[in-house]
């Protein structure tokens, strides 16, 4: 069971109402989404640091099966982006993989995601981790009205991006890497290293399958 606290965390006046602390005990849930393509430390540190200082139970990690606003970016299948989230995940306590986006298929809603979620765990109270870059764009996802319902925003501050959302939003400050899948795939399909920038154990599944390479 997990108390969530104010502790290490600016709570606008919304989000304050919504997380009064009660006498009920809550299941605090942290969700990291994204394609996962690869998976690397900047997501982890990300989830790590955002589990740590709102004391979350477990976070889960959804890779999607095709991201709602853009073209899929790779032909890499989802069966290797699972695999890598799993392998990258796999010696942190509390950090799960969660398939259901895979598993349903089509445009990957985060709303649709959210009502599975809470019929399957009506206990769980359900935080979506988000870079700040993600925040700006809330108001263009689909049903964000219903899916704010459904959910806490927590947004990790990135210089640059404003800290404005017309939606309720925990945020919270965590060191940053400047990694991006996209600069991970260039990287390799240049021949050049990753290590450090990847669990190794993602880094060997890379060279294994021959993923990236030009
Ligand atoms: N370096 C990073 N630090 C913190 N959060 C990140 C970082 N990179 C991505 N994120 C966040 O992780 C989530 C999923 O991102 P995604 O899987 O699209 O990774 P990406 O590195 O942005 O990929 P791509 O470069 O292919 O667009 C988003 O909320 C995004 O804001
Ligand atoms: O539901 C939406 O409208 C929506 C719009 C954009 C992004 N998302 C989700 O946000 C997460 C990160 O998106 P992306 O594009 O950075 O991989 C991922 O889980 C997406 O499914 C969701």
């Amino acid at each position: 069971m997990t108390h969530l606290t104010e502790q290490a965390v600016t709570v606008t006046p919304a989000t304050q109402v919504k997380l009064a602390p009660t006498a009920q005990p809550r299941h605090c849930v942290g969700i990291v989404g994204g394609t996962f393509n690869p998976v690397h430390n900047g997501h982890l540190v990300m989830a790590d640091q955002v589990m740590q200082q709102l004391k979350l139970e477990r976070v889960l990690f959804i890779p999607d099966a095709n991201p709602p606003h853009v073209d899929h970016k790779t032909a890499i299948s989802a069966k290797d982006r699972t695999a890598m989230v799993a392998l990258a995940i796999q010696d942190h306590p509390g950090f799960e993989l969660d398939t259901l986006e895979i598993a349903r298929g089509g445009k990957s809603y985060t709303y649709d995601t959210l009502v599975e979620l809470k019929r399957r765990h009506p206990e769980n109270d359900y935080f979506l981790i988000l870079g700040a870059d993600m925040i700006a764009y809330l108001p263009k996802w689909y049903r964000i009205a219903d899916l704010a319902k459904l959910v806490t925003f927590v947004g990790v501050r990135r210089p640059g991006f404003p800290v404005k959302s017309k939606y309720p939003v925990i945020w919270v400050d965590a060191p940053q890497l400047a990694t991006s899948s996209t600069q991970l795939r260039q990287l390799v399909a240049q021949g050049r290293s990753i290590q450090y920038l990847v669990p190794d154990a993602v880094a060997s599944y890379i060279k294994e399958k021959g993923l990236y390479h030009a």
